[in-house]
């Protein structure tokens, strides 16, 4: 059997909704009380999956609006459903919230090698972080940057770069691990290496038609395939 050569790295850095955890089900609920005190109709679960992606204000407005392309108009969203959508996801947040298989052993596996670790989201801070310590994830992290605490969230690479500086790698050493097309562009602007698990959200697209360097079934096999430069 041939046997893929590692691929040595100085960090690793973790994409968070559809990589590390499940969070499908919280959305959801959080849209749909949403769209109850509208006074609209719910939405499918599978709907949502393919809106998670581009952080609460896009998903809101894609829930709003019924399509993927509301995303890519610049105006933010009416300020009563983002209030609302807010208010109901710190509620379900956690609730129904799973880590995906293989996660945990990866993680651990990853640590093992020495590795600093990180997450790059998204997900506002206000929710990744309590999520992250819902789950007991936490602990492994040394940074988490969310998706509004800096000036430009993925598909950017600054969140990468940022975090690549605060773990004492050069991106060119990083290892991006992610779901979706966004990770995907900001870690090879980045310069990271990328690899991408197929049980993710992706905008309900196919991850085998981005060029990274490789599709993982689980962050357990990802961590298989690394070693500490
Ligand atoms: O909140 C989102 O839209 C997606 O978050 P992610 O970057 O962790 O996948
Ligand atoms: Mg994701």
């Amino acid at each position: 059997m041939m046997v893929a050569p590692s691929l040595a790295v100085r960090a690793v850095l973790f994409d968070l909704d559809g990589t590390l955890i499940d969070t499908v089900l919280d959305l959801h609920a959080a849209a749909d009380a949403m769209l109850g005190d509208l006074g609209r109709p719910e939405i499918p679960v599978a709907a949502i999956r393919s809106y998670v992606g581009r952080g609460i204000p896009n998903l809101v407005k894609r829930v709003l609006a019924g399509s993927m392309i509301a995303a890519d108009d610049p105006a933010p969203p009416p300020k009563e459903a983002l209030d609302s959508f807010r208010h109901h996801y710190a509620v379900a947040n956690g609730r129904h919230a799973v880590l995906f298989p293989g996660v945990r052993e990866g993680l651990e596996a990853f640590q093992s090698l020495g590795l600093p670790l990180g997450v790059i989201t998204n997900k506002a801070e206000a929710f990744s972080l309590p999520l992250l310590e819902h789950v007991g994830l936490a602990p492994f992290f040394q940074v988490v940057v969310s998706g509004d605490v800096l000036p430009r969230p993925k598909p950017d690479p600054m969140p990468l770069v940022w975090a690549s500086g605060r773990l004492g790698a050069s991106p060119a050493d990083v290892l991006m691990i992610g779901d979706s097309v966004h990770d995907f562009h900001a870690g090879r602007a980045a310069g990271c290496h990328v690899f991408l698990v197929p049980y993710g959200y992706n905008e309900g697209r196919e991850v085998r038609d981005l060029a990274c360097d490789a599709i993982v079934s689980t962050l357990a096999e990802a961590a298989r395939r690394v070693s500490h430069a």
